[in-house]
């Protein structure tokens, strides 16, 4: 569903500040996987979330969305394949319009005859039956804007309007991090089950490694632009959070000493 071949991203090429985003990058991703991604800071987690949704464009390599070589579409023209989710729960919603205008917009997402933001009595009824899912009480308020929804509540709006318009691709960045442990922990099994139910194929990236193990059916850790650990459902379910915290050591660890060689 999503193959991503070779690719390289530096910011500021052939400057003092030049810095490899990403160094050669593969990845290929079945229908229906749920893929988290762990790496330290600045491993390039969320440069190759852009790279796939084409907020970025590679320097070379390729990006291939179910089957299709998107490697030269602007991100408007991804935008009908993917669904995002950001972590700062502003990013995903528009505060001055209300609930049902929100989520008719995520309707018409990516359709090409343009924005048709009509919110008909069809419409709204479905509208309250995804919401009532959402357990926030949200669908006796589609007239409310959204700026009077609290952080977590608005992220999992965004979660909904990101996968409405059945995204082939859900990326889903830090989506929980900006919200209080009970809020994220609502938003964390929200994903899963709109995951689950949609059957997406996501890409999600989290710094919370008990998160990244306990969602998803596969894990891979970034460091330095490069994927350096990949671990499939049966490896991923062995794995705990201290293996993990062990396997960035070793990894800080072996670039350390890969530097001091040079
Ligand atoms: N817009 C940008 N301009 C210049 N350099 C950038 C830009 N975005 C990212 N970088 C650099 O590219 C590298 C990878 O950054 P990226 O944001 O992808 O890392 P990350 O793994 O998502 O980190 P974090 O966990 O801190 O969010 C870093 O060295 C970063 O400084």
């Amino acid at each position: 569903m999503l193959t991503i071949e070779n690719v390289r991203m530096t910011f500021f090429p052939g400057t003092l500040n030049a810095r490899v985003a990403l160094d050669d990058v593969s990845l290929q991703l079945a229908p229906g996987d749920f893929v988290t991604v762990i790496g330290s800071n600045g491993a390039g987690k969320s440069t190759l979330l852009n790279v796939v949704a084409g907020t970025l464009r590679a320097d070379s390599g390729t990006v291939r969305i179910d089957g299709r070589d998107v490697t030269r579409m602007s991100d408007h023209q991804r935008a009908r394949y993917i669904g995002r989710v950001f972590q700062n729960p502003a990013a995903g919603t528009a505060p001055h319009m209300t609930i049902e205008e929100n989520l008719a917009m995520a309707l018409e997402r990516g359709r090409r005859r343009g924005l048709r933001l009509g919110v008909t009595n069809a419409k709204r009824a479905r509208f309250r039956q995804e919401l009532t899912a959402l357990e926030q009480g949200l669908e006796t308020r589609l007239g409310d804007w959204v700026s009077l929804l609290s952080g977590g509540q608005r992220q999992a709006l965004s979660l909904l309007m990101a996968t409405f318009s059945e995204p082939k691709i859900l990326l889903l960045d830090e989506h929980t991090a900006a919200l209080d442990p009970q809020r994220a922990a609502l938003v964390t099994r929200l994903t899963a089950e709109i995951v689950e139910r949609f059957g997406l194929t996501t890409l999600m990236v989290t710094h919370n490694m008990d998160q990244a193990l306990k969602l998803g059916n596969r894990l891979i850790m970034m460091h330095e632009g490069r994927i350096v650990l990949d671990l499939d459902a049966e490896a991923k379910s062995k794995m705990t959070a201290k293996g993990l915290l062990a396997e960035f050591e070793k990894v800080k660890g072996d670039a350390l000493d890969d530097s001091l060689l040079q």
